[in-house]
């Protein structure tokens, strides 16, 4: 996909704009969401200086040796946070596709507070069980925090703009979203020396499970790519001073598949970039609260249509499909 033909939407002009304009703004991002749900996101005002710190820490903590990255490392498969050395996990696996492990290391954080009186111990166990954090850089948490803060924040921001897309009320989202059972993941995939195992990827071809995914892709690289409706993998291009954001398998159910969840992958880079092909990434799974019920929203369905899917719980839903990429202990 060219430059020309990603499209871009300045969210800072949807915030100001009134009435009509803003409902043809709305309608824009429904097209889109329709056609491959996804987009980039100029205008969102998350301030340089806190994806710089983030990005930074992130990238002094993937430089550290290995034996100190797995200090934080989860303490067994499935764990949801902490540290994910390479090769331990496979997205295509979620889509029952047999492949060689990713060639990717991450660091994933969960919700930064548990909600009071939640006593759910599922909730509990998963998606607020403790973020491992690393003893090193310095400076990391407080960096990692104001990310993740800035993305709760944008992701609600954006959220709005997706009702209006949808002929819902501007708020209609807000109450299923209030306790958010997001998680940050930050990705490193180093540079790849040797060739890789057949089939074998950075990211393996997948989509995301959530309501919403905020990706920021390193400045000028490739590698990220999107089955197009016609059935082609085209490039995503980096979009300067913007986040990529993608509509997930749960955004799909709730939309009764009026907006799609697109199938994506990172793939590897020419082995002639060899060391200089290092690359890294920030992706924030947005996701309604734990106890919310995602059932087919009412401007979705058309009179006399029925819902394609019953009704499933946000939290458990999620376990479900993260528990399904992970390898099996050996
Ligand atoms: O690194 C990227 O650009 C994409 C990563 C991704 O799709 C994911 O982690 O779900
Ligand atoms: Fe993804």
């Amino acid at each position: 996909m060219s430059a020309k033909s990603f499209p871009v939407f300045d969210l800072s002009r949807f915030e100001t704009a009134t009435g009509a304009d803003r409902e043809a703004l709305g309608a824009e991002v429904d097209r889109i969401c329709r056609e491959t749900g996804f987009l980039a996101i100029s205008g969102h005002g998350v301030p340089q200086e806190v994806i710089d710190r983030a990005w930074n820490a992130a990238h002094d903590f993937f430089d550290l040796p290995a034996q100190e990255k797995h200090e934080a490392r989860a303490p067994y498969a499935g764990y949801p946070y902490g540290y994910l050395g390479p090769e331990l996990e496979a997205l295509a696996k979620s889509r029952g596709e047999d492949t060689p492990p990713d060639l990717k290391e991450s660091f994933n954080g969960g919700p930064l507070s548990v909600p009071e009186g939640l006593n759910d111990e599922q909730a509990l166990a998963f998606c607020y069980a403790d973020t491992i954090w690393p003893t090193g850089p310095a400076g990391f948490r407080d960096a990692w925090t104001a990310y993740y803060r800035a993305m709760e924040d944008l992701a609600a921001r954006i959220m709005q703009v997706f009702a209006v897309a949808l002929h819902l009320p501007e708020d209609a989202f807000a109450a299923t979203i209030d306790k958010p059972i997001s998680a940050l993941r930050a990705l490193n995939y180093p540079e790849q020396a040797v060739p890789p195992k057949p089939g074998q990827l950075r990211a393996g071809a997948h989509t995301d499970y959530g309501s919403l995914t905020i990706l920021l892709p390193q400045a000028g690289s490739g590698g990220l790519q999107i089955l197009d409706p016609a059935g082609e993998w085209v490039d995503v291009p980096p979009v300067p001073g913007a986040f990529v954001i993608n509509i997930g398998d749960l955004m799909a159910r709730w939309t009764n598949d009026r907006w799609v969840s697109t199938l994506h992958r990172v793939v590897n880079p020419q082995l002639a970039a060899g060391a200089s092909s290092r690359r890294q990434s920030f992706a924030f799974f947005h996701q309604p609260n734990w106890h919310q019920e995602i059932a087919c929203l009412p401007t979705c369905l058309a009179p006399g249509e029925k819902p394609k899917y019953e009704p499933v719980l946000s939290g458990p839903y999620l376990m479900s499909k993260f528990q399904a990429t992970v390898k099996p202990a050996a």
